[in-house]
């Protein structure tokens, strides 16, 4: 399904798309998820922009996404263990969700009504950090680089941190294009910081330990210096 039918989905409750290509079954009604217009390599944006899928819009969109599924799994992990923190991630992945209708909706080419379904709050960006505030006074200080490491679920959130930092790296040329909005590509910066934060925040919760970096000494190391 494109993402242009899915957004009029999803606000229109039944568009045009969806009639194209839904059909009506004795039960209910459903759309089939195949257009089959992207088998050639290319894509839609949100505004109606045919651009091929290696585009840096597709890559950007993609990573978000990739992002999202990310942190499903750590929220999977912390299931019923760390309830307030689920529910986080949870809001977070809707919040990226938006961040990808930005991307989809690259500004040059949008129209004053895409740019108003797609319009990114301020008060987002205040939320994260009032979650990172919130969830670091919990925390003991950082002395050390911590290595991410403290359970599964931290371990993913890590992960998670460093799929955010290369969305952030996609999205940054469109934002110096000027093709998305301000907030959305400052929700991504702060939101590597939540994942760190929040990885910590899992660790300690779950009663796991966190591996702190030290300097490895090697035989090697000891050998070249003898000679
Ligand atoms: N490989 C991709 N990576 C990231 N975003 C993509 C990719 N392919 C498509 N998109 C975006 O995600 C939306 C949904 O993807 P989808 O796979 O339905 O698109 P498509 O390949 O163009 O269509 P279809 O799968 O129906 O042939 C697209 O409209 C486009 O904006």
């Amino acid at each position: 399904m494109s993402f242009r039918c899915l957004i009029n989905f999803l606000g229109q409750r039944g568009s045009k798309c969806v009639s194209a290509a839904g059909f009506m079954s004795k039960e209910r009604f459903y759309s089939k998820i195949y257009t089959r217009t992207g088998d050639k390599g290319t894509s839609a944006t949100f505004t109606g922009l045919r651009k091929v899928k290696d585009d840096e819009v597709f890559q950007a969109l993609g990573t978000t996404d990739e992002l999202s599924s990310a942190i499903g799994v750590a929220s999977e992990f912390l299931r019923d263990r760390v309830p307030d923190l689920e529910q986080k991630l949870e809001q977070i992945q809707c919040m990226l969700q938006d961040v990808g209708s930005n991307i989809a909706t690259p500004i040059s080419s949008a129209r004053e009504s895409h740019l108003k379904r797609v319009q990114f709050s301020k008060n987002i960006v205040l939320q994260l950090e009032h979650w990172i505030d919130e969830m670091s006074q919990t925390l003991p200080p950082l002395r050390n680089f911590i290595l991410p490491s403290g359970g599964k679920s931290a371990a993913f959130l890590h992960l998670a941190r460093t799929i955010c930092r290369r969305a952030e790296r996609e999205m940054t040329s469109l934002h110096r294009k000027g093709e998305i909005d301000e907030e959305a590509f400052k929700f991504m910066n702060r939101l590597s910081d939540f994942l760190f934060t929040a990885a910590r925040y899992a660790a300690i919760k779950e009663g796991r330990e966190e591996k702190i970096y030290r300097r490895i000494a090697t035989n090697h190391e000891d050998t070249k210096m003898e000679a």
